[in-house]
């Protein structure tokens, strides 16, 4: 059961990330810069989704088409995961939108959960989570298991900005069957478990520091 790492390597995410690593950059442009980001990476992710042949009437003659056949399902993990919702339903409008909220423990950093509001199932529903942040793993472990429960079919998207070498190495170690796709994998973890050289509290960044 593997874990795929695709790096989304594009002039854009680049330029976007440099923006979003910048410490002087202020929230409303690190909003726009990480919604940026997700399109690419949503479009980058979702290119193998399932279509069908259909006609188009155009205003001259009928033109072959395709339509998505499958309605797939976003898992924004919150707070961080919000920055790219926009951007996935922009891409996806017929999307169901879950939810998972994981905060986690600033000294364990095991994830403590306080929001699950996802569909009772999930079989058949191409699943793509949301999260900028890949850092030891263990918010994305636990979501990954919450959607496992309810049917979701390998394998299931992730789409995050950074990504730590460590949080992927557990994911696989734990045997989940993930396509991930990052603008970067950074270098380690500090012993804070903040991702070096990273950009900081990707929550903090969009929403203050209330959360
Ligand atoms: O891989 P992990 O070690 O679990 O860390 C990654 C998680 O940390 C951040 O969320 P945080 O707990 O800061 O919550 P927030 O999004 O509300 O700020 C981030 O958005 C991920 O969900
Ligand atoms: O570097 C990190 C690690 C976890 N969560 C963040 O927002 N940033
Ligand atoms: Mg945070």
């Amino acid at each position: 059961m593997p874990v795929e790492v695709h790096l989304v390597d594009h002039p854009l995410v680049a330029d976007s990330l440099r923006r979003i690593r910048d410490k002087e950059t202020p929230d409303a442009l690190f909003r726009l810069n990480l919604e940026r980001i997700g399109t690419l990476l949503i479009a980058a992710a979702t290119e193998n989704l399932p279509t069908e042949d259909v006609d188009v009437e155009t205003p001259l003659t009928t033109a072959p088409a395709k339509r998505l056949s499958v309605q797939p399902v976003l898992v924004p993990i919150l707070r961080a995961g919000l920055g790219f919702v926009h951007a996935a339903q922009e891409l996806m409008p017929v999307a169901d939108v879950g939810f998972v909220g994981v905060a986690r423990n600033e000294e364990t950093f095991e994830p403590h959960a306080y929001v699950n509001k996802l569909p009772d199932s999930l079989a058949g529903r191409p699943v793509i989570v949301l999260d900028p942040m890949l850092a030891t793993g263990g918010s994305l472990a636990y979501t990954i298991q919450l959607l496992l429960e309810r049917g979701a079919p390998a394998p299931i998207t992730v789409v995050c900005a950074l990504a730590a070498p460590e949080g992927i190495q557990r994911l696989a170690d734990d045997g989940y069957d993930l396509e991930i796709f990052t603008a970067a994998i950074d270098d380690h973890l500090n012993d804070q478990a903040f991702i070096v050289p990273g950009l900081g509290d990707a929550g903090d960044r969009q929403f203050g520091t209330g959360g």
